[in-house]
């Protein structure tokens, strides 16, 4: 479902922390959210998520994020907060299984849709050897892909995750990336906050540039992603090279540094 924002402000604490933001993001694409820390990338989610008040409208479709019912909500749009809490001891198969919930609420057995659902996202993050683990005693790593896993296992038309790559090795980094597209190849709108730029670069659709709460810039990765504008963004300066699947993006030093004598 294609995911319309017009207008969108949220303050916090009397601070203006998103202003005006408008984003039109289609459905079948990863759309990676860029920005230094304190842009407003997880309030933007939070925001989609029904989880900050905002000023604006938000709609999926012809559905309107503010005024959704949390049941129907959680049918939507399925959404991995930047803070990673694992409240339970659960194993980790009885943990992706919780999102299964909104759609067969408590207490019901499992469909074999709802187990299907919960095999793919676990086989997806590579979770399948960690299934019977109690998920509170699994590295920072694995739990994001667990916390990940049972977003997935939502099969929702948006999906919203907030540095998912971070903490993550090289290997499941890619595994990650990879999983978002095959996600949004099979319709799903996927919006994913990314500090590192060579995964935005190469595995995002689209990108989203967030600076100081207002939108800065936003379209393909190999157009927005130029020198000037991660000066400008950032402050960096990043070595630049390409190979047959994409660029490769590495910050290398400070703009300041740079202009130095
Ligand atoms: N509860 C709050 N009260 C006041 N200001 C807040 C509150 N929560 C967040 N902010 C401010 O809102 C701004 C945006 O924060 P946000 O967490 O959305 O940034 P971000 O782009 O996700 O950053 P990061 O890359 O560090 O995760 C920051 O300046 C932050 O200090």
């Amino acid at each position: 479902m294609r995911l319309i924002v017009e207008a969108l402000s949220v303050e916090l604490g009397r601070r203006k922390v998103l202003d005006g933001i408008g984003l039109d993001l289609a459905p079948g694409q990863v759309i990676g959210l860029l920005g230094p820390n304190g842009a407003g990338k997880s309030t933007l989610m939070r925001a989609l998520a029904g989880q900050v008040e905002a000023h604006g409208s938000m709609h999926l479709g012809a559905n309107d994020l503010a005024a959704l019912a949390p049941g129907l909500r959680a049918r939507l749009l399925a959404y991995l907060p930047q803070t990673r809490t694992i409240g339970w001891r659960l194993t980790v198969r009885d943990l992706v299984t919780l999102g299964r919930l909104p759609w067969r609420g408590f207490g019901r057995r499992l469909a074999e849709e709802d187990r299907n659902a919960i095999d793919r996202a676990m086989e997806m993050m590579d979770i399948v050897p960690l299934a019977n683990r109690i998920a509170t005693e699994l590295s920072g790593g694995e739990q994001v892909r667990v916390l990940t896993a049972r977003a997935v296992a939502q099969t929702t038309p948006l999906l919203i995750a907030d540095e998912p790559a971070s903490g993550l090795d090289p290997a499941h980094q890619i595994t990650m990336m990879q999983a978002l597209r095959r996600i949004a190849a099979e319709g799903a709108t996927v919006l994913v906050s990314l500090h590192d730029l060579t995964l935005a670069a190469r595995w995002c659709d689209q990108v989203v540039m967030l600076k100081g709460g207002s939108l800065f810039a936003a379209g393909k990765p190999a157009h927005i992603m130029s020198d000037d504008r991660l000066a400008e963004v950032y402050g960096v300066t990043a070595h630049r090279a390409k190979d047959g699947k994409g660029l490769i993006l590495t910050p290398v030093d400070l703009v300041e540094n740079r202009q130095k004598p």
